[in-house]
């Protein structure tokens, strides 16, 4: 499946054709790799893994969401980026090699997930239609926020000197590169404000990039992304991009899911993408992660819900597993199968 000669929204459509209507997104990656022992606290936080020594974690990690249902796998490179890596040292050479890396390490993990599918007799590998799902790899681009390491994505507010211009600049070169490296799609994620979400639809507009995207946005309400616009404002912005085939949210507290569902349906008619993290606040200094005042209970009872609220892939962000991932593929391939029946 690819989407070269077709237009990305027709690509994208018949995925979610071939996916039965819903589709499953990975879990958190960089919480994942911690929980296998990575130590992330680190300027590059996961892409720290993408240093050749890691790869075979970073290919675990993907291996691990693969066998639990996922769709869509998203690659290490949401806090890769040249100016980084140089930062730490590299040439710039390494850190096009280390990008191209995260796409290559996810699409080993596919093949290597494919030809487990083809030998294994287990109950639910025989389950054809969840055998043969499609799967993509998407490309994942944090923001500049995330590149700044201190939780910005979590406030975007960059200050009076970043303008669009200074987004495009510095968001250019990588996903050229992630592109070049073959993904699927581009997964730009935990978008702090409408500022970033202009410069990456101009870039892509700017670049001629023909691979589909999504924007998803990280929120601090039922209708504000985390810098304060409007859930509404920004997914507008997706809506008018060519190359955008879904729009949603991610890395957000899942209590405020529902609302969020609402105000990016009256957008945009795109499908609607919902990746929640598990509630906890992120505390920048020390990287951990703490329990949030608001208890939130386990997400996956509410996908049927979400789903009736006309959102159509479903995964985690940071701190869910690949067992919040298995119990999504349950509710989205159980279905199916009855279905299929
Ligand atoms: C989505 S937040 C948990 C990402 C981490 C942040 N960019 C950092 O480096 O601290
Ligand atoms: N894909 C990234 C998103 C962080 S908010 C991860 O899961 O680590
Ligand atoms: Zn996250």
């Amino acid at each position: 499946m690819g989407f070269k000669g077709k237009e990305a929204s027709s690509f994208f459509r018949d995925f979610l054709d071939e996916c039965g209507g819903s589709a499953v997104i990975d879990g958190g990656f960089a919480t994942e790799l911690e929980r296998h022992g990575a130590d992330l606290n680190d300027q590059l936080w996961s892409a720290k893994c993408l240093v050749s020594s890691s790869s075979h974690l970073v290919r675990r990690v993907h291996l691990d969401y693969l066998e639990a249902g996922a769709n869509i796998i998203l690659t290490a490179s949401y806090q890769a980026t040249i100016q980084g890596f140089e930062a730490k040292g590299f040439s710039r050479e390494e850190g096009v090699t280390m990008l191209r890396r995260s796409v290559e390490i996810a699409r080993e993990a596919r093949e290597i997930y494919h030809d487990r599918c083809t030998k294994d007799s287990s109950d639910f590998m025989r389950n054809e239609r969840y055998r043969k799902r499609p799967i993509l790899i998407a490309a994942s681009v944090g923001s500049y926020g995330a590149y700044l390491a201190d939780g910005s994505e979590y406030v975007g507010d960059y200050g009076d000197s970043v303008t669009v211009q200074t987004l495009k600049d510095f968001h250019r070169e990588r996903v050229k590169i992630l592109v070049d490296a073959g993904a699927d799609l581009i997964a730009f994620e935990t978008i702090p404000n409408k500022l970033e979400a202009q410069a990456y639809a101009e870039l892509l507009d700017e670049e001629g990039i023909e691979t589909p995207a999504w924007f998803s946005f990280s929120c601090k309400d039922e209708s504000n992304v985390v810098s304060g616009d409007s859930i509404f404002e920004c997914a507008s912005i997706a809506d008018s991009c060519r190359q955008v085939v879904a729009v949603g949210v991610n890395c957000t507290a899942p209590r405020f899911i529902h609302g969020l569902i609402s105000s990016v349906k009256k957008a945009t008619s795109k499908p609607v993408l919902v990746y929640p993290n598990s509630g906890e606040t992120y505390i920048s200094e020390s990287n951990q992660w703490v329990k949030s005042s608001e208890s939130e209970d386990d997400f996956v009872p509410y996908i049927s819900k979400w789903r009736d609220a006309g959102a159509s892939l479903f995964g985690g962000c940071c701190r869910t597993t690949p067992n919040t991932i298995r119990g999504i593929a349950e509710a989205i391939y159980g279905k199916v199968q009855d279905k299929c029946i």
